[in-house]
């Protein structure tokens, strides 16, 4: 069989990358490729691996095996020994400390990308007002970024990151510095900037509700590879595995088992659904909070008794356990105020509910396994 290899037409692509520091192995066969002008957003937990992809993309790394390649040409292989270095790539980045100069302006630090590269000062000058005004600090030039707050100092390393005009802008956690409602806010002012300027970018963040809201496309990773990499519609509406549900927090996973016609809780004897589901006996599903609703207690209901309750803007989302099935949670929008220890009454509308398939799990299982 032909070794994959980087499809032209792409903005950047990586194939079969892996990264390793000695005997660990951080990185272990990583593919995707984005088209110009897409946001690919890099999610999954502390220590999967996202920034050492980006890194390797910024050429701060070399590759132990497998390709890296920008606007079609190779930038670093593994196999060759082949490196171009960062300030040859075309990037523009953003880290989560800004990494501003603070003994420079604003206008300083933007100029100095342009500086590096030689171009004369009347050009530098115009070239800075136009990043600056694209971010909303044309008025900010000639401050010290200590008298900006955290917001504002951060759009400036964007006005940074863009005065070159780069063929692709990598963003590490830039937001993540940030209290949580400036952090909201500057989500949507990131991906009317990115959109707006055609940006082709690589986005690393932990927050999953960061990374639906900027990227076209999300690749989710566990353990040093991705485990999904689709459109955030087709993350939410067809997580691959469980864990992707799970981190998404797309609602609750129950293990369930199949006696006579009917999906039983594993270990219970409460009925999900009779629907046909999946072959063999046993399955993982997932229960979207969307999928159940909350009434009062009746025989054509699930008896369930409320743990906690939280308002959430749009309702109360309530915590709550099945009758005779104390060890899984489930959760529940509601109208009305929920209070804990309530006994209330579930339809689960079984027609939402996600069947895992065991096989595309297990062989997920079993890739991170031996590798
Ligand atoms: N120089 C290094 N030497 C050895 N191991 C390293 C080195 N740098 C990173 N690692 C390990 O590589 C793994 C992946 O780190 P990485 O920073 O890429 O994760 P991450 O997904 O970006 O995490 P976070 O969200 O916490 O930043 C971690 O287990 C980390 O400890």
């Amino acid at each position: 069989m032909n070794a994959p290899s980087i499809r032209s037409s792409s903005a950047v692509a990586a194939v079969g990358l892996e990264l390793s520091y000695g005997a660990a192995q951080i990185l272990k066969g990583i593919d995707f490729s984005l088209e110009k002008g897409k946001t690919l957003a890099l999610l999954g937990p502390s220590g999967c691996g996202k920034t050492t992809l980006l890194r390797l993309v910024a050429g701060l790394l070399a590759p132990t095996r497998g390709a890296v390649s920008i606007a079609d040409t190779v930038v670093a292989d593994g196999a060759t020994g082949a490196f171009v270095p960062p300030e040859r790539r075309g990037l523009g980045m953003v880290f989560q400390d800004y990494a501003l100069w603070p003994h420079l302006t604003v206008g300083g630090n933007v100029s100095f990308p342009l500086e590096m590269r030689g171009v004369g000062k009347a050009e530098r000058q115009a070239r800075t007002m136009r990043a600056l005004e694209r971010v909303g600090l044309s008025a900010y030039a000639d401050r010290r970024p200590s008298d900006l707050s955290g917001g504002q100092q951060q759009r400036v390393a964007i006005a940074r990151a863009i005065v070159a005009e780069p063929q692709l802008i990598l963003f590490d956690e830039p937001l993540s510095n940030l209290d949580r409602e400036l952090r909201e806010n500057m989500v949507g002012e990131l991906a009317e900037l990115i959109s707006t300027l055609g940006l082709t970018a690589i986005y690393v963040t932990h927050d999953h509700s960061e990374a639906l809201t900027l990227a076209d496309e999300v690749a989710v990773m566990r353990s040093g590879l991705i485990e999904q990499l689709a459109p955030p519609d087709d993350l939410i509406e067809r997580p691959a595995t469980p864990e992707v549900a799970d981190f998404l927090r797309l609602g609750c996973l129950a293990d369930i088992e199949r006696r006579g016609p009917a999906w039983h809780f594993k270990g219970s004897e409460i009925v999900l659904t009779e629907a046909a589901g999946i072959a063999g006996d046993g399955a993982r599903v997932l229960i979207p909070v969307a999928c159940i609703s909350a009434g009062e207690a009746s025989p054509d209901r699930l008896a369930a008794t409320v743990l906690r309750s939280q308002f959430r803007g749009d309702g109360h989302l309530a915590s709550v356990s099945l009758s005779g099935l104390p060890g899984l949670e489930l959760q529940v929008l509601s109208r009305a105020k929920l209070r804990a220890g309530e006994t209330i009454g579930l339809s689960i509308d079984a027609t939402q509910i996600r069947w895992f398939q065991q096989e595309i799990h297990q062989s997920i299982e079993e890739k991170l396994e031996h590798v």
